[in-house]
């Protein structure tokens, strides 16, 4: 049982493909649901199979996901729902374009850099994607032959090299639900 109401919020996880945004993502629904509170998971390559289905890469293409990912996004957090979106989001208009829209609907919007450097991205390479972008398969691969504008003033810059998924996590949580001295990190 919580003490005092939490503000609920979109939670948008930006960086690199690699950067951990899909992993902290998940660890954070986890905590919010432990404690209660209605989650949804808006997953960038998911979305991508409905919502944005039939969109590709392109600038035109990308910012015409991430905003409909902000207007949905938008929609759940001021009916109540936490909305937590690991979407690489490279573009910084279209970022502004997501935040101006939940200031005028007066629900709170929360920007989480996760500033895993492309060095580190390229090394874990999750899904073998920089090796196919360094192999020429993969055309305007983010942060490689595509741009990744950096946020410049992100409600929260988190480092991920070498800490633990669980430490970063917690770090975001802890911006999340300052009021709470005991935070649940299964
Ligand atoms: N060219 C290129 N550049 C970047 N990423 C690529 C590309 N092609 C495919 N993928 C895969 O698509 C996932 C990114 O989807 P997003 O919706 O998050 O991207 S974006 O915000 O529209 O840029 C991304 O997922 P994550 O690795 O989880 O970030 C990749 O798996
Ligand atoms: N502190 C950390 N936070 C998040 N991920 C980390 C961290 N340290 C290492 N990793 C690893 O980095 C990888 C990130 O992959 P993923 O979450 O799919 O990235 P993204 O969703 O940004 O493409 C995972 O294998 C994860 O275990």
């Amino acid at each position: 049982m919580r003490d005092q109401p939490v503000s609920v919020a979109t939670v948008w996880l930006t960086g690199l493909s690699g950067a951990g945004k899909s992993t902290i993502a998940h660890e954070l629904v986890e905590a919010l649901r432990a404690r209660g509170e209605r989650v949804e998971l808006l997953d960038g390559d998911e979305l991508r199979e409905s919502l944005s289905k039939g969109l590709g890469f392109s600038r035109e293409d990308r910012t015409t996901h991430v905003t409909r990912v902000g207007f949905l996004a938008d929609m759940l957090a001021r009916n109540g729902v936490w909305a937590v979106v690991p979407v690489i989001a490279p573009y910084a208009d279209a970022r502004e374009q997501n935040r101006a829209r939940h200031e005028a609907s007066g629900a709170r919007y929360v920007e989480v850099h996760v500033a895993t450097s492309l060095e580190e991205c390229a090394r874990r390479d999750v899904k073998g994607l920089y090796a196919k972008a360094r192999a020429g398969e993969i055309p305007a691969m983010t942060g490689v032959d595509d741009p990744y504008e950096i946020p410049e003033d992100p409600d929260l810059r988190l480092e991920t090299e070498g800490r633990s998924v669980r430490d970063s996590a917690a770090e975001v949580l802890a911006l999340l639900l300052p009021d709470e001295s005991e935070r649940t990190l299964s």
